[in-house]
């Protein structure tokens, strides 16, 4: 959709309010009476033990799934209605059976016939150029994310979701991927992603949400959490002793 004009623009998907959201899966409520307010915009990192609900709650903002109750608006606009301002990044990318460079002239199809170039820079920027016509399930699996983040961007989106999308990377990758999250951010974006990787969240982070038992139990400042967590659970999770 490509309408971030410029970080000084405000972001349309801002504020993002999340009221009274409940999720059930199976027999039990997954999310329940989660409310948060992200009102700025840089980057959030959803942090939060296994099973917490962080995907969960990625998925519902993303408009995967359908909460079964409670109601998320992004600046004026429902999540339906937001969906092409958005994109997401898996964990574990979803590629299509065609070679990188079509992979993104799928996913940008307006770009690919007025601006073919930006496809190759996209590329470049991920540093892929030279598998352009690789099939992408053929790369390798950092490839592939890099790949998977290079097509997220292409649209410019006003809302970036990563789901633990640099958790199996090479240390040269996820510091590539941070880059380009970090450039992405300054241009604009509102980006929203989860991960366990402590380094990662103080490298990244300008605030911390901290979700606990499908509830949010945290929203603080990056600097503030990491120094002096508000809640036992959060203070557990950071020193490693939440057992399972
Ligand atoms: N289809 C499903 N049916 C039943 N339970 C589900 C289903 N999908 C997810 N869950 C449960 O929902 C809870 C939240 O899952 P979610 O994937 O959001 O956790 P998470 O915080 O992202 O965890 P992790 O850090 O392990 O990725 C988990 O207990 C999970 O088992």
């Amino acid at each position: 959709m490509n309408t971030l004009q410029s970080a000084n623009m405000p972001n349309l998907l801002l504020p993002i309010i999340i009221s009274d959201l409940r999720l059930i899966k199976g027999d039990r409520a997954v999310l329940q009476g989660v409310n948060l307010r992200i009102d700025e915009p840089g980057i959030t990192v959803i942090m939060g033990p296994n099973g917490a609900g962080k995907t969960m709650l990625l998925r519902c903002l993303h408009g995967l799934i359908t909460p079964d109750e409670g109601l998320i608006t992004l600046g004026s606009l429902t999540v339906a209605a937001s969906r092409d301002e958005q994109a997401m990044v898996f964990q574990h990318p979803v590629l299509l059976r065609r070679t990188a460079l079509q992979n993104l002239a799928f996913a940008a199809p307006r770009i690919a016939k007025t601006a073919p170039r930006r496809l190759i820079q996209a590329l470049e920027s991920v540093n892929l150029a030279d598998r352009a016509d690789q099939p992408a399930r053929m790369l390798s699996g950092g490839e592939q994310q890099r790949l998977a983040l290079a097509r997220a961007l292409l649209s410019e989106p006003a809302l970036l979701l990563l789901d633990e999308a640099t958790a199996s990377l090479d240390p040269a990758s996820v510091l590539l991927i941070e880059s380009l999250v970090k450039a992405q951010s300054a241009r604009g974006t509102k980006v929203i992603l989860v991960s366990h990787d402590q380094s990662q969240a103080r490298r990244l982070a300008d605030e911390i949400v901290f979700i606990s038992n499908g509830q949010i139990a945290e929203q603080s400042p990056a600097g503030q959490f990491f120094t002096a967590p508000k809640t036992p659970m959060a203070k557990a999770y950071l020193a490693g002793e939440i057992l399972f």
